[in-house]
């Protein structure tokens, strides 16, 4: 029922057809029992031409229902992956991230084994049309044999329901490929096998001599996931039998039936005819159908799907935050700011009970609820901020205070894994803190009203977004946001397969900038002689999977990225720029270049620098050392020196490093 409630996604121009479709291959099987009759006990050519007929139609509608019914799958799994794009969209992004939302978006938007609930929803369609046919059947044949009608549907509406066991039930053969185990195998065998033949392993699987490992490896995890469906397989043909011989008890039975009542002339030849034909659809029921395995094997995606259209069912951590004026919600706050944004995420309340098909309709629940780009000025604050990774048994980072100013050059510091790419994220609103208070917005005085702020709209220059602690309803704030405010270069930037203008103008799709700007960021990142070596200069593709199109080496990647971060900075353009370990990839002298086109380029903005090259950090104006989830030094490069902390210690360990080694 839950899957047939799902058709009316499809729209009525869509499923109109189908369902007539549909109808028709229930209804012309049994109606053609009449003419057959008919034929038998008179003959005559009008019966004839009707049967035929009869039987052409249903011949047309089973075979145009295909199609139809593809396009009514597409159609509902359409909407339904649109609604689910724009509730990830909109996921607080730790929450993203985990393997749980990644496992249910990965089954929401491709489905399981080529099943989704749009096919799903075709199926129950379909089961329901030879459902009808078969009760359809069995009442023409109760008009003249009661008991054969009772006893071939008994038997039929069994035989399915243990047919439904044996392949899709709790122990069936195509649950088993579906557990848990199975699927963690499955997956293995999958990731070995990429491993032994894909080409990203390619070149340390040569220089090492891995593949025989890596074969031999896949080898047995294939044996290991086979083995077991095998089992279950081999089940499911002993199972059959149990099916065969309740067909040939039912179709026995029946035609015993029929027989006797023709022979004490019960039924005529006309009767019998029809009483056959109507036991036949009846038999069919019976024997199962593919359908059965659509709606099996669909559970898995409508279940994913409806966790992540149904916020409470789906999150770790609670969903929303209210909108209340930003005074009683954050008292430590920066006074400065001009007005409170919150963000809402889908609906909090949607009930554990909502089904799909309403919860895909519900148009005010997943309205995109983005908040509007905040460009003028820039306060980031955080505030007795705690932050654990969700399922993380500890803190990452714990009751930080630190507050940015505009135009402010910070830097941050620390071991691997300290936790400073998350700082960074959770100071730009990409991530949400799990207690206390993070606030992005303006520095502009006056404008604007507290507590006005309406997600998705706004007045660039009067916003401010603030995440946190929502003290109205004692639960921690869960609010997500494009950072639209800050520009940003990760580590683990993204390599579009578009061409080089696309690639750098991706920085500010808003932004209709001209090719000049794209040089302009290009040469910023260092990036110029790119041209000289791109077969179509801007227009580029930058992957090696499009004709003419080039891959680029590391380094060139990096600056491209960095070129995107710049390309963001025009004049009207983001006031915060993040960088996170922006010259890794670089040599010293394009190190040196780009970084003082940075300094440049953010004149007046805010730049949030993570580096380990002290040779850069030393010029911000503050520099931030975390170490044990806290702030453990903060000051410029000479107070830190000064301190002699964590900080003067890496410096001279560098500095150290490189005096040493030099003639
Ligand atoms: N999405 C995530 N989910 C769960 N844990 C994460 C996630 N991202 C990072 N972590 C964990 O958080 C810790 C801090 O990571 P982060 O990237 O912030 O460190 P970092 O200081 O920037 O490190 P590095 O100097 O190596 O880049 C690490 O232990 C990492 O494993």
């Amino acid at each position: 029922m839950k899957y047939a409630a799902l058709l009316r996604l499809a729209g009525t121009r869509r499923l109109l057809p189908f369902m007539l479709l549909s109808a028709g291959a229930a209804t012309l099987g049994p109606l053609s029992t009449v003419p057959l009759g008919l034929l038998v006990s008179h003959g005559g050519a009008m019966p004839l031409i009707t049967l035929l007929l009869a039987l052409l139609a249903q011949e047309l509608c089973t075979a145009l229902r295909e199609p139809t019914g593809t396009a009514t799958a597409r159609r509902i799994d359409g909407v339904l992956r649109g609604r689910v794009r724009t509730v990830a969209s909109n996921l607080p992004l730790a929450l993203l991230e985990t393997p749980a939302t990644q496992a249910d978006l990965r089954l929401a938007l491709h489905g399981h084994r080529g099943r989704t609930p749009g096919t799903a929803a075709v199926a129950a369609a379909g089961e329901a049309s030879r459902l009808t046919s078969a009760l359809l059947g069995a009442a023409i044949l109760a008009l003249h044999v009661w008991w054969a009608a009772l006893l071939a549907l008994s038997l039929a509406l069994l035989q399915n329901r243990r047919i439904a066991t044996m392949l899709v039930g709790p122990g069936g053969a195509d649950t088993l490929a579906d557990s848990p185990a199975q699927a963690r195998r499955r997956r293995r065998a999958d990731y070995l096998s990429e491993v032994a033949g894909g080409p990203g392993a390619a070149k340390e699987l040569r220089v090492f001599s891995l593949q025989p490992f890596f074969i031999d490896r896949y080898v047995t995890a294939m044996r290991a996931f086979l083995t077991p469906q095998s089992r279950g397989r081999r089940a499911v043909v002993r199972g059959y039998g149990t099916v065969l011989a309740l067909q040939l008890l039912s179709a026995a039975g029946t035609f015993a039936l029929l027989a006797w009542h023709t022979g004490t002339g019960l039924l005529g030849p006309g009767d019998l005819a029809r009483c056959v034909l109507a036991a036949l659809l009846v038999f069919a029921y019976g024997a199962g159908s593919h359908q059965m395995f659509e709606l099996a094997h669909a559970s898995e995606p409508y279940n994913a799907t409806l966790r992540l259209l149904t916020p409470t069912r789906h999150r770790s951590t609670p969903d929303h935050a209210t909108i209340a004026p930003e005074t009683t919600r954050n008292p430590r706050a920066p006074k400065d700011v001009s007005s409170v944004r919150t963000v809402r995420i889908g609906d909090a309340s949607a009930p554990e009970s909502a089904s799909l098909a309403r919860l895909a309709t519900d148009e005010d629940a997943f309205a995109p609820t983005r908040t509007s780009s905040i460009r003028d000025g820039s306060v980031l604050a955080l505030d007795g901020v705690t932050f654990a990774y969700p399922g993380a048994a500890t803190p990452l980072l714990r009751d930080l205070h630190l507050h940015v100013h505009p135009g402010e050059r910070l830097a941050i510091v620390g071991r691997n894994g300290a936790g400073k790419t998350t700082l960074a994220k959770l100071l730009t609103g990409l991530y949400t803190p799990t207690t206390g208070t993070a606030t992005i917005g303006t520095a502009t005085p006056g404008t604007g009203t507290p507590g006005t702020g309406t997600p998705g709209t706004g007045t660039p220059g009067t916003g401010i977004a603030t995440f946190g602690t929502d003290t109205s309803t004692g639960t921690t704030g869960v609010a997500t946001t494009t950072s639209a405010t800050a520009a940003a270069v990760f580590q683990d930037f993204i390599r579009y397969p578009l061409s080089l203008r696309d690639n750098v103008s991706l920085g500010d799709p808003a932004f209709d900038g001209t090719d000049a700007d794209v040089l302009s960021a290009l040469e910023s990142a260092d990036a110029l002689d790119l041209l000289d070596v791109l077969p179509d200069g801007l227009d580029t593709p930058l992957s090696r999977a499009f004709t003419r199109g080039r891959d680029l080496s590391g380094g060139q990647w990096q600056k491209v990225a960095l070129a995107r971060a710049m390309y963001a900075l025009h004049p009207h353009g983001r006031q915060i720029l993040i960088v996170d370990e922006p010259t890794a990839h670089l040599d010293a002298r394009a190190e040196r270049e780009i970084f003082e086109r940075l300094l440049q380029r953010t004149r007046g903005r805010t730049l949030i620098l993570i580096s380990h090259r002290f040779a850069t950090v030393r010029r911000a104006d503050r520099i931030v050392v975390l170490d044990g989830g806290a702030i453990a030094e903060e000051g410029d490069h000479a107070e830190l020196l000064a301190a002699n902390g964590h900080y003067a210690h890496w410096y001279h360990l560098q500095a150290n490093l490189i005096t040493q080694d030099a003639p």
